[in-house]
């Protein structure tokens, strides 16, 4: 990994302080081309932190955006770059132990940029988790729930197709929830291919979709009373602005869930006063972290919406940090789509995670609770060993 600043000699110092910040691109395949309104993903990218502290331990964290640029302002690469260059010179010699305290300085510091700061401060939570020997979700509260609901997207383009992989998924047991991607072509077009789904699967699934933005007003008006004779439950961000999700929602017989209009709590606050979303997806990445989306939660909970556990479809590390945050949610009416791992073709945890019965198990282990397999990361690192040597694929 390159070393983004010089290390400090604080070994001696009695409370753990951060000495060395570390950040690494990896570049990972993806089983199938993922299509959305917004991007076509072949691969994903993933950008790790470490943070190391002066008692030996090394917090592990993930920022991940979806098609790069395509989604919002910043990159995996813009992370790196930011991480090493702001972050981490604010970050050295500070108490690792306040986690909160330290976002905050960083706060000061650095405006914005709020997947980067997610990842720092899962790198700093696990760390914490691991000094004091407790999970995530107990620093973050207290764990409600071990097991997770994990529903799964369909995106390959491609109706027969997106039916097969979804009746393969039934008989894993393994997502009985599919959100199906839309907004990339016409209207009519696009709820042909909801209902179709939603006829192959019947009763034995629930059908969702995500718009990622894509329409107007008029569009997603016409187009959610025919996904709710579909028999579509739930329509996500069908347009971009927060007004229109306003107008639009409760008018159709299906529930209006907010995604991109959700940036953090300040947003939520102002979507909740306009009883603009029957729903939240909240993701930490979207949020600013793990804090921030806990407040989200409680914003939620407060004005009576209901809560989804949302992804930036990240690699295992940022799929585990939010697994953590759920599962202290009060409430987590519409369940998760934890997915992202599995939506790779390579594993990189040396343990991978245990999905099963239709659910993610959360680690109980310290800190994350998951470990990195150290060869892989180094194999599919960004400019790393990938082209001189083959390792097998994932099982
Ligand atoms: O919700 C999004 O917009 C992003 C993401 C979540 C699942 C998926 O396939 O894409
Ligand atoms: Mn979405």
């Amino acid at each position: 990994m390159n070393q983004s600043c010089a290390p400090l000699d604080l070994t001696s110092t009695a409370t753990p302080v951060v000495t060395r910040v570390e950040t690494v691109i990896l570049d990972l395949p993806t089983i199938r081309p993922h299509k959305l309104s917004v991007a076509t993903m072949d691969g994903q990218v993933l950008m790790l932190v470490r943070v190391h502290c002066s008692d030996g331990i090394v917090g592990l964290g993930e920022g991940t955006t979806i098609g790069g640029l395509a989604y919002g302002g910043e990159s995996p690469e813009s992370m790196k770059t930011n991480i090493d260059t702001w972050f981490a010179p604010v970050m050295a010699g500070q108490d690792a132990t306040r986690v909160q305290a330290l976002m905050a300085r960083i706060g000061k510091m650095v405006k914005d940029n709020r997947f980067a700061k997610s990842a720092v401060e899962t790198a700093l939570l696990d760390a914490q988790g691991k000094r004091v020997g407790l999970p995530v979700s107990e620093l973050l509260g207290g764990r409600r729930r071990d097991r997770l609901p994990v529903a799964w997207t369909l995106a390959s383009g491609n109706t027969a197709r997106d039916i097969a992989e979804a009746e393969r998924m039934l008989d894993l047991r393994r997502h009985r929830v599919f959100k199906l991607k839309i907004g990339a072509r016409g209207l009519r077009e696009d709820i042909a291919h909801v209902a179709a789904i939603k006829a192959a699967l019947g009763d034995r699934a629930a059908v969702r979709v995500d718009v990622n933005m894509a329409w107007s007003e008029t569009e997603a008006a016409l187009g959610m009373a025919a996904l709710a004779d579909a028999g579509c439950e739930l329509v996500e961000q069908p347009v971009a602005s927060a007004a229109a999700l306003a107008r639009l929602v409760r008018r159709f017989p299906l529930a209006l869930m907010a995604d991109e209009a959700l940036t953090g709590p300040e947003s939520a606050f102002d979507l909740a006063c306009a009883q603009g979303a029957d729903v939240f997806a909240v993701k930490l990445e979207q949020s600013g972290g793990a804090f921030n989306a806990l407040r989200v939660a409680a914003i939620a909970d407060a004005a009576g919406i209901g809560l989804y556990g949302g992804t930036m479809l990240e690699g295992a590390v940022g799929t585990v940090i939010s697994a953590h945050a759920f599962a202290t949610f009060a409430n987590l009416q519409w369940g998760t789509e934890l997915f992202g791992p599995l939506l790779l073709t390579e594993e990189i945890l040396a343990e991978p995670l245990d999905y099963g019965d239709f659910e993610l198990t959360v680690p109980a282990g310290p800190g994350l609770g998951v470990t990195l397999d150290e060869d892989r990361v180094a194999f599919f690192a960004r400019d790393g060993i990938r082209k001189t040597i083959s390792l097998p694929g994932k099982a």
